[in-house]
């Protein structure tokens, strides 16, 4: 809604405006992200600029959270999995589940299946060919571990009480959930380098303040903060968003952090259970000619657990 738009609304549709689903982004922005609607010439509802594609479990939700601190970045609240399960919903529908935003702040939205469908990527491409994406992935063997844990506090059906090793399945099945590449290479197939920005979550839980300055240069903003906006809280084992800096306290309304010590939701950073090292030794070896090739394809290389890393321990 433009500002003309705004003054000579009846005062009713202005405040209809407001209470449209993707406008609760707007209640409770932190003072960063706070535009005052009738200064601002473009309040609407904005095809996202750039997408989180991958990987589920690699940080998707802090990288998200994170970004959204940023004034010229806002973020879907929700996964709408529009390109990979409701396509048939259309446009107009995707476009509802945006954030009502100005002409200054570029939409994000983040679905972490969208990389590993190459339906979903053809079709993102057919959106918008120049669109940015960015992919985080993790050490495969940690990010079993992640998603294994995720299961057990996920599950409640008895019956499927999988010791981590039944619930990884045969091999076929363990290389379906360890390989990055291939989707790299469906993403490499139909986007510019350029356009596309692979992440780490290791990278992101030691550094986070270097990543979002990372994310800011790739969709060409300048970052916004000084290096405190995270604070490492040792209880919790990640940086959390630094609310003892009153620049950042009130984020906390909006991204879904605890507003004591600014720290994502428990789902968020659990621990992992106990598994058997030789079987993580056997993962790994799995891992190895895939991650290779991934880092080949996106010429960077992480320092991912190796064979000889779970060599040296005991089982
Ligand atoms: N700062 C900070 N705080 C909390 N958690 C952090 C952070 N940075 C990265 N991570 C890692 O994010 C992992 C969860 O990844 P996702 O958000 O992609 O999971 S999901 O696919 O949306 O369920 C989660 O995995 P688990 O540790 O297995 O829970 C974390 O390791």
């Amino acid at each position: 809604m433009s500002v003309s738009a705004v003054k000579n609304a009846p005062l009713s549709s202005v405040l209809n405006t407001f209470s449209q689903p993707g406008f609760k982004k707007w209640k409770g922005r932190s003072p960063l992200n706070v535009i005052n609607p009738f200064e601002n010439l473009q309040l609407r509802q904005r095809m996202p600029k750039c997408l989180i594609v991958g990987f589920a479990k690699c940080g998707t939700y802090a990288l998200k959270s994170f970004l959204s601190l940023h004034p010229n970045l806002i973020c879907a609240e929700n996964e709408t999995q529009f390109f990979s399960r409701f396509y048939f919903k259309g446009f107009a529908w995707y476009k509802r589940q945006m954030p009502f935003s100005s002409e200054h702040q570029i939409t994000v939205e983040k679905t972490p299946s969208y990389a590993e469908s190459k339906l979903a990527l053809q079709r993102i491409h057919a959106f918008n060919s120049s669109i940015k994406l960015i992919v985080i992935v993790r050490d495969p063997v940690t990010r079993l571990q992640s998603s294994y844990a995720h299961f057990l506090a996920r599950n409640k059906d008895p019956k499927l009480n999988f010791t981590f090793r039944e619930w990884c399945g045969d091999n076929e099945s363990i290389i379906h959930k360890i390989d990055y590449y291939s989707h790299l290479v469906n993403i490499y197939g139909l986007f510019d380098r350029d356009q596309v920005l692979v992440l780490s979550e290791e990278d992101l839980e030691a550094d986070p303040f270097g990543v979002m300055q990372q994310v800011a240069r790739f969709v060409g903003l300048k970052t916004a903060f000084t290096k405190d906006v995270f604070v490492f809280n040792s209880r919790k084992g990640f940086y959390c968003i630094n609310t003892n800096n009153s620049k950042y306290k009130d984020v906390t309304t909006h991204i879904k952090t605890d507003p004591i010590t600014g720290c994502l939701k428990k789902s968020k950073g659990r621990s992992h259970p106990n598994v058997d090292k030789s079987f993580l030794r056997h993962l790994a070896s799995i891992a190895l000619p895939h991650n290779e090739n991934l880092f080949h394809i996106i010429n960077k290389r992480f320092p991912w657990t190796t064979v000889e890393y779970f060599e040296t321990m005991n089982s």
